[in-house]
């Protein structure tokens, strides 16, 4: 009886072993590939990259390669071909080659949840894009922050710390992605969570939560709630961009940014409905996400380095007290005169890396210049940009929260080091708005609020920064003689 089982044994290890040698030879092509591993068959090397780390370290999964591979290795995720850079010239050559030999592209799981196929695809290079680009600069750029969004952010910060001081405690990464979320949708589309029947934050929470699990979409799963979730969001959308279609006829100028692409769909033909509802949901979120984890993880730093905290708090009552009038309004010098809280926000951003790889799909074959080897088309890329961030030879004792560093950084050396808003022509179209709002946020909360660490989060990647349990904080107004 034994034997039977041996047999079986040895001729399961048999088809494992040779899938395995047929896959990699797949791969290959004929081409001299990068160094590195394919891992297991199906699965490649997926689990050791979702497998969390407990450190705002790059995640070992990475920096154990690199140190086994060099700076450009090949892997398997999620049972594609993927090659993995931390090379910053490569980095920069792949930015640049953009709707040539790559292009924008988010693993299947993202792609079934952001149309990136048909008509409708959200990461087409060419006017598209540039279109898309311009308008979101239009109205999140600094000229829109210079003349409106400015005192706009102020007061809905405001009105949400006060809503936050009337609870015993809230938990902060959830609360803001819904305040920056609501503001964003607000800018875009005239969105009033108020009056909405239905809770953009909420589903954006579900949507995120299947996007990082495994793509098996039947009831139960987080999967399934995320595609249940996409569909409402999609839904919701359709109806407002119908709605503002069937009322916009007299608007001649203003208005949001979905009533300019309404005006602009005559004259750009590729503007078709369906385009503009992808793209008003991708656009959320980006939003919904980024912002509020570097405010959390702020939150942390912050209550752990009181000596930080004490300079942030001097900066914004100096602003604060430079002001005529105390009731007026913050403006684009006072935002522009917060060095200090920028320096905040920089390490912040540089620790937290919230977008920890960028990813690429190779079009044409890619002969990387000096290595000896070729990225094959169909191959993804993910461009990790953060290896910088962590390397002791710019930035001294990486891991280390210290903002007073930037003080001393020249703008040459931070321009080729720093990079957390991407890089080339697809680079954040929200970075100075995510600044803006950064330290708008800072001032309301340090002139007009206190706030006590309730309970910390346990900090972990798989790659994305995680948050654990969530940081509970508890807000409260100061009342001023
Ligand atoms: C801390 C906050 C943020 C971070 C770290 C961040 C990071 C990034 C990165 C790395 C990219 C490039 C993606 C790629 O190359 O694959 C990107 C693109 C983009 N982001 Fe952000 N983002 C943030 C906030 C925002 C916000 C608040 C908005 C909207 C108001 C926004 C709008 C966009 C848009 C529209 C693009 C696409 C640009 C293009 O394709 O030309 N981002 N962001």
């Amino acid at each position: 009886m034994w034997t039977i089982g041996l047999y079986i044994l040895v001729a399961v290890l048999v088809i494992f072993i040779s899938q395995y040698w047929r896959n990699n030879a797949r791969y290959s092509n004929g081409v001299v590939l990068p160094p590195g591993s394919m891992g297991l068959p199906f699965i490649g090397e997926t689990l050791h990259l979702i497998f969390p780390s407990y450190s705002l370290d790059l995640h070992p999964f990475i920096k154990k390669r690199i140190q086994r591979y060099g700076p450009i290795f090949r892997t398997n995720l999620a049972g594609r071909p993927v090659v993995i850079s931390v090379d910053p010239e490569f980095n920069n050559y792949v930015f640049a080659e953009e709707g040539r030999t790559v292009e924008l592209y988010y693993m299947d799981t993202f792609s079934n949840i952001f149309k990136h196929e048909g008509e409708s695809r959200t990461n087409a290079h060419g006017s598209l894009h540039k279109y898309i680009r311009g308008i979101f600069l239009t109205h999140f750029g600094a000229q829109s922050l210079k003349n409106k969004l400015i005192p706009l952010i102020e007061q809905f910060v405001d009105t949400n710390l006060r809503a936050w001081s009337n609870q015993s405690s809230i938990e902060v990464k959830h609360e803001a992605s819904a305040m920056v979320l609501n503001f964003c949708a607000k800018q875009i589309f005239g969105h009033d969570p108020e009056k909405s029947s239905e809770d953009l934050s909420e589903m954006y929470s579900r949507i995120l939560d299947g996007l990082m699990s495994f793509p098996l979409n039947i009831p139960g799963t987080a999967y399934h709630r995320c595609s249940k979730s996409h569909e409402k969001a999609t839904n919701m959308l359709r109806n407002m961009l119908k709605d503002k279609v069937n009322n916009s006829a007299e608007q001649k100028s203003g208005g949001d940014l979905v009533d300019q692409m309404i005006r602009d769909m005559d004259k750009e033909k590729y503007l078709s409905e369906e385009l503009v509802v992808q793209m008003l949901y991708s656009a959320l979120f980006a939003t919904f996400e980024s912002v509020s984890a570097v405010i959390a993880l702020a939150f942390q730093l912050l209550s752990d380095h009181p000596s930080v905290l004490q300079e942030l708090t001097a900066e914004q009552d100096a602003v604060f007290r430079r002001k005529k009038d105390p009731n007026s309004p913050l403006t684009w010098d006072d935002y522009k005169s917060m060095t200090f809280t920028l320096q905040v926000i920089n390490e912040t951003l540089r620790l937290g890396n919230v977008a920890p790889g960028l990813l690429r799909k190779v079009l044409k074959d890619i002969e990387v210049k000096g290595k000896g080897f070729t990225i094959p088309a169909g191959w993804t890329i993910m461009v990790v940009t953060s290896a910088l961030q962590m390397n002791p030879d710019t930035y001294k004792n990486p891991l280390e929260f210290n903002p007073w560093r930037w003080k001393e950084m020249d703008s040459d050396v931070i321009s080729k080091n720093f990079s957390p808003f991407g890089g080339g022509t697809r680079q954040c179209a929200g970075a100075e708005f995510s600044r803006a709002f950064m330290c708008i946020f800072f001032h309301v909360l340090l002139t007009k609020y206190r706030w006590t660490k309730i309970k910390g989060a346990t900090i972990s990647r798989n790659p994305i920064l995680g948050f654990g349990k969530g940081i509970h904080i508890r807000f409260a107004q100061q009342y001023v003689n």
